[in-house]
């Protein structure tokens, strides 16, 4: 049994046997396109704010806007503010901190209830403890703390004993291990339910969803993609629930670029 099926989010058919890449998207004009951000458009970095989004990234999106007629969303772990940074002139819709937020239309909305004293507290916390480590990088969030130790690979341990304790200590948050990163965030959090509300309303609904994720955090998201006869492409080579699967973002944007011809 695969790890995806022993935690639930992978059946237990037998996918369908597909060469890596050889898989065609539906019509554009039918279709409405999700992206994950980190690993997924953008190739990883040392540190979060190392990435490089490429003049390649923003011309894809912007093309995807116009061709899909704003059926364009990003759906990441970063906070909305963090990806507006990185992406001023991105019109699309943004689900943002794994879904506790998201930006549409020019309209900012919370989407989950969680104590702000609580998340404060924490940052406080893993802020001090970072200090015992000055490789450790701390990235705050609206809903969140993350503690990265990319730079502090011996740490990782330490790292995962202290996020561990920090998340039975912390009513209503919860741990999740992301790459080289210990997170806490509110534990009704999911990228899934965010994209729910999302394909749920115009200009998504009734549209196609295409996909496209590298992490555990995306899997959820790629499995009701799945659900509702999409394209769910994993980028990456990690075990999925998608039916699809792309080697890296390089290739996603190759992807990408032909069906927008
Ligand atoms: O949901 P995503 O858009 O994939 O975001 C996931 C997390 O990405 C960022 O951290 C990761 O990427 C960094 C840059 O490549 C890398 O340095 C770090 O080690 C990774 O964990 C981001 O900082 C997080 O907030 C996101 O949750």
């Amino acid at each position: 049994m695969q790890y995806y099926q022993m935690t639930g989010f992978m059946g237990m058919t037998d996918q369908p046997a597909e060469a890596v890449g050889d898989f065609k998207l539906p019509d554009a004009d039918q279709s409405a396109l999700y992206l994950d951000f980190d690993g997924t458009l953008v190739e990883i970095a040392e540190r979060p704010d190392d990435i490089d989004v490429t003049a390649s990234i923003t011309g894809i999106l912007d093309r995807a806007m116009d061709r899909l007629d704003g059926r364009v969303a990003l759906v990441s772990g970063r906070s909305i503010a963090d990806l507006q940074k990185f992406l001023p002139d991105f019109k699309g819709a943004l689900i943002g901190t794994h879904g506790a937020e998201m930006h549409i239309d020019g309209v900012h909305s919370k989407l989950v209830e969680f104590d702000e004293d609580t998340v404060r507290r924490l940052c406080r916390l893993v802020d001090d403890f970072a200090k015992l480590c000055p490789s450790f990088l701390v990235e705050h969030k609206p809903s969140g703390v993350v503690l990265h130790y990319r730079q502090a690979e011996e740490c990782g341990a330490l790292a995962l004993r202290f996020m561990e304790s920090l998340a039975m200590a912390a009513d209503g948050f919860r741990l999740q291990p992301a790459l080289m990163a210990y997170e806490l965030k509110p534990e009704c959090v999911g990228k899934d339910i965010a994209l729910t509300r999302l394909m749920d309303r115009l200009p998504f609904r009734g549209k196609t969803p295409i996909y496209a994720g590298d992490d555990l955090t995306d899997e959820p998201a790629l499995q009701l993609v799945e659900h509702r006869k999409g394209y769910a492409i994993k980028i990456g080579e990690a075990e999925t629930v998608a039916s699809h699967r792309l080697p890296d973002p390089k290739s996603l944007l190759l992807k990408l670029e032909d069906w927008l011809v």
